[in-house]
């Protein structure tokens, strides 16, 4: 009987070229995404080598990091301004296909790819970002890379790499009302820290991630580089095939059924063994707030703010102890005591259609808290047409929420967009880190409707209690 295996190890063995003993092996890689921040050395290496792009026709790329979302084409930041037109320029010059900043189907890459049907069930995906792991919800290898190894990718379309240790995180049990894929994953990394999952790829198995929609899967996905891990995955099923069904880039007609057959293979075999296990109870899960300075950081909306001699670890104590300062927060004061100064809804993370119809469910009929600054900043230019759509953007709007176009934004101060020292956000992304919004700004992780209900009430507030306005 042939072995059994786990989901990554079958991806692994279909795009192993070269595998020595005790070496990096040598993969393939079937999508490179590309942006602008970590792409122009790696075209400039290209280009002092005389080499060319080994497979255009794999390589996407889209500007998100440095774009203003408001008057988008007016880049005053010069390295930004340069980082942009830089992309523009090497595409233009390699032959790979730009979403830029006239098209509908630009945003940030991670939102990107999903959307055009890019990212498929099996494929190995590369990108010079970290969030990569957000494709991994499809049952995609996705992973960040290096400059050097963009420039790798670009001219050998393959890549080194070592194998991973697998990791089982089983989500069982099911999600009450008011409890969402941003809670899951930042329940876990609360629960088991931010490098539990060193050295691993992990898969998300369980009743409650079955239950997910494909953008709840990516979420979940996301934020798998928080807790350490090289990667995230989950087995694609049905939900899976029919978020692909007619998107621009999935194969389509019998093409598409024949990948379908192929992508239904896609699962860990029946005993196959991960080399490590870790379980949490969906049903158990109360809305999340982050009070600290890493994601793992993070509390029930139903808490206080931790009182730091009651860690058991003396590094514990001190992490929490410089978090709570940096964070301008008391200890015993309830979550739901924390007023807040800014609300940014987008990112890879929670800018997502479904993020913001979440976001609107909780604002309609509101106003947002006149000592607040709220804004929805949609993942792609698609992501927003489709609210447009909706009238997502009239609830946000009148509601007292900017309603932005389409980047990374205030994720990270990479953009016209931050936070002034000394603010407090409460915020939709994936990281937290001392000044991650800007300089001395405090970033408070929670979902699309928890920070949607923040800006209405101008403080952190339970959603499940939430009156929704008809
Ligand atoms: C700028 C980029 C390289 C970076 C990453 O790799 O993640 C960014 O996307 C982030 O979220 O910090
Ligand atoms: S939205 Fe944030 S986390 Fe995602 S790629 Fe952009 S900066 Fe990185």
């Amino acid at each position: 009987m042939a072995t059994k295996k786990t989901l990554y190890e079958k991806i692994w063995d279909q795009h192993v070229i070269v595998e020595e003993q005790g070496k990096p092996s040598i993969i393939y890689i079937d999508l490179h995404l590309i942006h602008e921040v970590t792409s122009p050395q790696a075209f400039e290496g290209l280009r002092l080598a005389g080499r060319q792009v080994r497979r255009p026709d794999l390589t996407f790329a889209t500007m998100d990091h440095n774009v203003p979302t408001k008057d988008r084409f007016n880049i005053t930041d010069p390295i930004s301004k340069q980082q942009i037109d830089t992309l523009t320029t090497n595409c233009e010059e390699f032959g790979v296909k730009l979403f830029d900043l006239n098209s509908i189907d630009q945003g940030v890459v991670h939102v990107m790819g999903p959307e055009l049907g890019l990212t498929h069930p099996g494929k190995t995906i590369v990108c010079g970002d970290s969030h990569t792991s957000t494709h991994g919800a499809f049952g995609a290898l996705a992973f960040g890379i290096g400059t050097s190894e963009v420039e790798h990718v670009l001219a050998t379309q393959c890549l080194q790499q070592s194998k991973s240790k697998t990791m089982e995180v089983r989500i069982t049990g099911e999600m009450n009302p008011g409890i969402t894929a941003k809670d899951i994953i930042l329940g876990v990394i609360a629960k088991y820290g931010t490098d539990f999952a060193t050295g691993y790829v992990i898969e998300y198995t369980g009743k409650a991630i079955r239950q997910l929609s494909m953008e709840e899967r990516m979420t979940v996905c996301n934020m798998s580089i928080e807790a350490g891990a090289r990667a995230g995955l989950i087995a694609p099923d049905e939900v899976t095939f029919e978020y692909l069904r007619g998107r621009e880039y999935a194969p389509q007609g019998e093409a598409y059924e024949q990948a379908v057959a192929n992508w239904k293979q896609l699962v860990t075999d029946e005993g196959a063994e991960y080399d490590t296990v870790v379980e949490l109870d969906a049903s158990t899960l109360i809305p999340q707030v982050t009070w600290g300075t890493s994601p793992g950081m993070g509390t029930d909306i139903s808490n206080v703010v931790p009182t730091p001699s009651e860690f058991p670890t003396d590094n514990q104590r001190k992490a929490a102890e410089k978090a709570i300062e940096y964070m301008g927060l008391t200890p015993g004061t309830p979550m739901t005591d924390i007023p807040v100064d800014v609300v940014f809804i987008g990112s890879c993370t929670n800018g997502r259609i479904e993020d913001l119809r979440a976001a609107a469910q909780i604002a309609k009929g509101y106003k947002v808290s006149e000592n607040v600054k709220a804004m929805v900043v949609p993942g792609s230019g698609r992501v927003k047409l489709q609210a447009e759509k909706e009238g997502l953007d009239k609830i946000f709007t009148e509601a007292g929420f900017e309603w932005r176009d389409a980047g990374c934004s205030m994720c990270l101060a990479m953009n016209p967009d931050y936070l002034l020292p000394g603010e407090r956000c409460a915020s939709t992304s994936n990281r937290n880190f001392e000044g991650r919004q800007g300089r001395d700004g405090r970033t408070h992780l929670v979902s699309p409707a928890m920070a949607a209900a923040a800006a209405i009430k101008g403080r952190f507030t339970d959603v499940r209690d939430w009156e929704l306005k008809a």
